[in-house]
């Protein structure tokens, strides 16, 4: 593997990370992405994007990025679809319900996803896409078993914009990755080859108003770390319910920020990492007294791209935490601890 020093050599990447992790940061770091939008941008600014990155990665585990490139109107355009699919009438949602795909698509209804093990069920409901494979694709027809094709709800407008969406967040997140290689002292491309088809989510998330008093055992989702490399969050505005926990345990508020979508990385990037950089526990809770929309994407990279532990983040003081595993294995263990639909028996229903 080509390592570039660019000055965060690995004995300088792993201390830095290490020293951060101890401070109890109490906001979260905004980076502006411009740099990396703008093919005219200098090596010198682009490489400032990547050290804001390493600081964020190191000490939080969560960004803000401004200047992201991505189509307002997309954006715009998703929160609207997701509306109407979520007010349809529950027999309509649930023709699409997740256990009929065998690639994990479709709706998931509230409290069938249990993100918090030791919790008792998500207050909300989710619809699920992902990369379009089609059914005759060899790494289909190789039971690789996260690929296939979408499946869709009769509403018009919503596949297109739910497609749209997803080409926008392929863009950003390919510009993220750029990030993440400048931030770990790579050559900038280097995450590229490895994207190849990516195990790459788009959910879109609704999440009733909890009020009254609220149960820490059943909230909006529960604490967690997302599996995949990366999140790229788009939160509803004006309502603050996403929280993060700091190195003193505290919930720290992440609420929405005009303009700015949230990034955090996740457990692959952190096995990636050698947990230099963190994936930091998160949870929602909705206590607005209105209804909460929310579109993450999820970025891993091909099926079969190992997750290997980074030369640049092991010192002889820190060897490898984690034996090599491909995105796609990781993925599914992951995606089998937290739905209840894959417990109960697993397999598809063709109803
Ligand atoms: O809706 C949110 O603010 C957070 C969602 C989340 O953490 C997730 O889906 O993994
Ligand atoms: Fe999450």
């Amino acid at each position: 593997m080509a390592v570039v020093q660019t000055g965060n050599g690995p004995r300088e990447l792993v201390a830095t990370g290490l020293a951060a992790r101890s401070l109890a940061f109490t906001d979260i770091p905004v980076i502006d992405f411009q740099a990396l939008v703008d093919p005219a941008a200098s090596a010198a600014e682009r490489m400032a994007v990547g050290d804001a990155v390493r600081d964020a990665c190191t000490r939080v585990g969560f960004f803000y990025v401004r200047n992201h490139g991505v189509d307002p109107a997309a954006i715009e355009a998703t929160y609207a679809a997701a509306r109407d699919f979520f007010a349809l009438p529950m027999d309509r949602k649930m023709q699409i319900h997740i256990r009929k795909s065998t690639n994990h698509r479709g709706y998931v209804p509230l409290l069938e996803e249990n993100t918090d093990p030791t919790a008792r069920g998500d207050v909300h409901e989710a619809f699920d896409m992902a990369l379009e494979v089609p059914a005759d694709d060899p790494d289909v027809l190789a039971g690789k078993s996260m690929y296939g094709p979408n499946v869709w709800p009769e509403l018009d407008g919503f596949r297109p914009a739910m497609e749209a969406y997803y080409a926008q967040m392929y863009g950003f997140g390919r510009r993220i990755f750029r990030g993440f290689a400048l931030a770990l002292g790579l050559p900038e491309d280097h995450f590229e080859p490895l994207i190849g088809k990516p195990m790459a989510q788009l959910r879109v998330l609704h999440y009733p108003s909890q009020d009254g008093p609220v149960d820490e055992s059943q909230i909006g989702i529960g604490a967690h770390s997302d599996y995949e490399c990366f999140t790229i969050l788009n939160q509803q505005a004006a309502i603050s319910a996403l929280q993060v926990v700091n190195g003193a345990g505290e919930w720290i508020e992440a609420p929405p920020i005009p303009g700015t979508f949230i990034v955090n990385v996740g457990d692959q990037m952190a096995r990636w990492t050698n947990d230099v950089f963190a994936s930091t526990v998160h949870r929602a809770i909705n206590r607005s007294g209105r209804e909460r929309y929310s579109i993450p994407f999820f970025f891993g990279p091909d099926y079969d791209t190992p997750i290997e532990v980074l030369e640049t983040c092991v010192t002889h003081a820190r060897p490898a935490r984690y034996p090599t595993v491909t995105s796609g294995a990781y993925i599914l263990s992951r995606f089998d601890e937290t739905f209840s639909y894959r417990k109960a028996g697993g397999e598809a229903d063709a109803g």
